[in-house]
């Protein structure tokens, strides 16, 4: 909380008016928000989908017509990707090229592909 109001004072000083543009600066702010954003995703499971066709996914055989549900909330908490999974480190994002537009499949807040969310940039941008 202290570091990101320092930034947020140092960036926005003696300044009289503030703009979209400016908020391009706050880079910790933007990795304090997808660290959150990684433990409590808004839509935890994403949306139920069904299979077109039967596929294989990771060993498993999915038929035809079955509805699949997609844990956003556990991909973001599994140890497999995210060291100290449980704890609250914005730092993990920085240098880091990983967003949440559908091609890191362990960060997928508005779901990924075809379907994904088209609200994308007003939800967070
Ligand atoms: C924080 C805000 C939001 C989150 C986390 C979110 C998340 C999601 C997720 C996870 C999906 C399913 C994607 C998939 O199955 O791959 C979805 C679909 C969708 N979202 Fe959002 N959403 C947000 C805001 C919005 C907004 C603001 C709008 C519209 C203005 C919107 C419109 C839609 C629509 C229409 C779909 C269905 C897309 C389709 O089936 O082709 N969402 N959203």
């Amino acid at each position: 909380m202290k570091k990101v109001q320092g930034e947020i004072r140092e960036a926005f000083r003696g300044k009289k008016r503030i703009g979209e543009s400016d908020l391009e600066d706050l880079r910790y702010l933007k990795v304090v928000i997808k660290e959150s954003k990684r433990l409590h995703p808004p839509v935890p499971l994403l949306l139920p989908r069904e299979c077109r066709e039967a596929c294989k996914i990771g060993g498993y055989e999915i038929g035809m017509e079955t509805k699949v549900i997609v844990n956003a909330w556990a991909l973001g908490r599994d140890p497999k990707y995210w060291y100290d999974a449980e704890k609250f480190i914005p730092e993990r994002f920085e240098g880091r090229d990983i967003e949440f537009k559908g091609n890191n499949f362990e960060y997928i807040l508005f779901g990924a592909g075809r379907r994904m969310c088209p609200g994308i940039l007003l939800g967070f941008s």
